[in-house]
């Protein structure tokens, strides 16, 4: 179990027990951390507490009460020794979900954790936020239409360069199209080809046999002939040298290699997707990129735009990933406040959805219980230069040189009001609300600069 799935946190746990407990643990796969009441450090990564008690306190359990009032809605067993039944009753008073008795019988205790981890999923909590999430996600025009494209590339095994900036989604596009693709049954192999030296990467993607340098012990498969039949997706595909990309190109003509130290030609029956974060063109015009090879891997080309360019989908993704958050780490998020998630809208998210993603799961980590009231953006990131607020300066400044400055007040309403239903995803009450004027008074001033968004 990764700290994704959340560890078990052992609380009170002394000599002779803990080595059982921690073999029990281990053997079904359990991650496990110490914390004391003193030090709850790594509780973020907790999915289940086991505090121990022995009786010795009768009637009272000053471990577990201590440790419920400081660690909020953590699923938590008790495991005691000697237990008095007042103890119990109390325990279960306090919020303990079950009570363990000693000598430990491990498949009771493994069906105890197992159910506090469910009741964690599947808890009385009705509107805490759990759907599943699927792997691609977003509701605006912009990514419908990236969606319609990802369905033409699954129909055919043409060449699909997928295009976009750092975090836009383009690796689960490439599986996206892999999956409902005629290959589904057959491998998915990705290669980010940053990430491997350049002196390694063709021994990596086309394999070697033995001997064919100092290191080449045995025959090795490269990662084309491990796809044979499926998908492979060559990630970051604009750094590779121009030495490199001959290479390629030559397989992607044929589809026919060799492996390195062997003359016998090899075909491998593959699907390529390339994705990079460059603009191609523009290396191709500067000489960095082959165009002949740009031309062959970009059959079908997908461009996925920036977060920043699809404002509605952040509300969707949000909420994807609360659920996501409170299936993966137990956690109970209900929601996100309306101002939080405005905020979220306006921000220009520059890691895209990725760092979305993160800031979820930063968030929920913090709140752990009940709602997410806010993102820490990096500093200063709020005023930075979203889309609306560029286009505010350049009005500004085209507005000064062009000697319009008596315009100017109008036109910055026009945006501010543009913004704000933007942010508020269009509910003109909370707008009107938040500029403190009534809603008739608004929907005159939308209706003066065009804007006529419903809500
Ligand atoms: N539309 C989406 N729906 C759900 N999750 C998404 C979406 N787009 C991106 N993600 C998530 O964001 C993260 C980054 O996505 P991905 O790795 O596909 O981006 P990328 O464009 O390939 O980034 P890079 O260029 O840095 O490799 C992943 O965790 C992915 O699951």
């Amino acid at each position: 179990m990764d700290t994704m799935t959340g560890n078990v946190m052992l609380i009170g746990w002394h000599g002779y027990e803990c080595k059982k407990l921690e073999q029990r643990l281990r053997d079904q796969g359990l991650a496990f951390e110490y914390v004391s009441l003193e030090n709850m450090a790594g509780m973020e990564k907790a999915a289940v507490a086991l505090v121990r008690e022995s009786g010795v306190d009768a009637p009272r359990l000053p471990r577990l009460e201590a440790f419920l009032e400081s660690s909020g809605h953590l699923p938590t067993l008790l495991v005691g020794e000697g237990l008095m039944p007042e103890q119990v009753i109390l325990a279960t008073r306090l919020g303990a979900l079950d009570v363990l008795t000693d000598p430990l019988c491990p498949e009771q205790l493994m069906k105890a954790i197992d159910e506090a981890r469910a009741g964690c999923i599947d808890g009385d909590e009705t509107d805490v936020l759990r759907e599943d999430c699927p792997a691609i996600l977003g509701t605006s025009a912009q990514i419908l239409s990236v969606y319609k494209q990802l369905g033409v590339a699954a129909s055919n095994d043409l060449n699909v360069l997928l295009t976009g900036e750092t975090g836009v989604g383009k690796e689960v596009s490439a599986y996206c199209i892999h999956r409902h693709s005629s290959r589904a049954r057959q491998p998915y192999v990705a290669i980010n080809c940053t990430a491997i030296p350049e002196g390694l990467l063709e021994a990596e993607l086309f394999g070697y046999t033995r001997g064919a340098y100092t290191n080449a012990v045995t025959d090795s498969v490269g990662r084309i002939e491990s796809a044979h039949g499926g998908t492979l997706l060559l990630d970051e595909i604009g750094d590779m040298s121009l030495a490199f990309q001959a290479k390629l190109l030559r397989f992607l003509e044929d589809r026919q290699f060799h492996r390195l130290g062997d003359s016998e030609p090899r075909a491998a029956d593959v699907r390529v997707i390339a994705a990079t974060n460059r603009n191609l063109e523009q290396d191709v015009e500067a000489g960095r990129f082959r165009q002949d090879l740009y031309y062959r891997l970009s059959q079908l080309p997908i461009h996925i735009p920036p977060l920043r360019e699809r404002p509605a989908d952040v509300r969707p993704l949000l909420r994807a990933f609360v659920s996501d958050v409170n299936l993966n780490l137990g956690l109970r998020i209900t929601d996100i406040s309306e101002p939080a998630q405005a905020a979220a809208v306006a921000y220009h998210w520059p890691g895209n959805v990725r760092e979305l993603k993160n800031a979820v799961y930063q968030a929920a980590v913090r709140t752990r219980v009940g709602s997410i009231n806010g993102f820490s953006f990096p500093d200063g990131a709020n005023r930075g230069d979203t889309h609306a607020e560029t286009a505010l300066t350049a009005l500004i400044q085209r507005a000064i040189a062009g000697g319009r400055v008596k315009e100017l007040l109008d036109e910055v309403e026009g945006l501010t009001l543009q913004s704000l239903l933007e942010a508020f995803a269009g509910n003109r009450s909370r707008v009107a609300e938040e500029l403190g004027m009534s809603r008739n008074t608004l929907r005159a001033r939308l209706r003066l600069h065009g804007l006529q968004m419903e809500q």
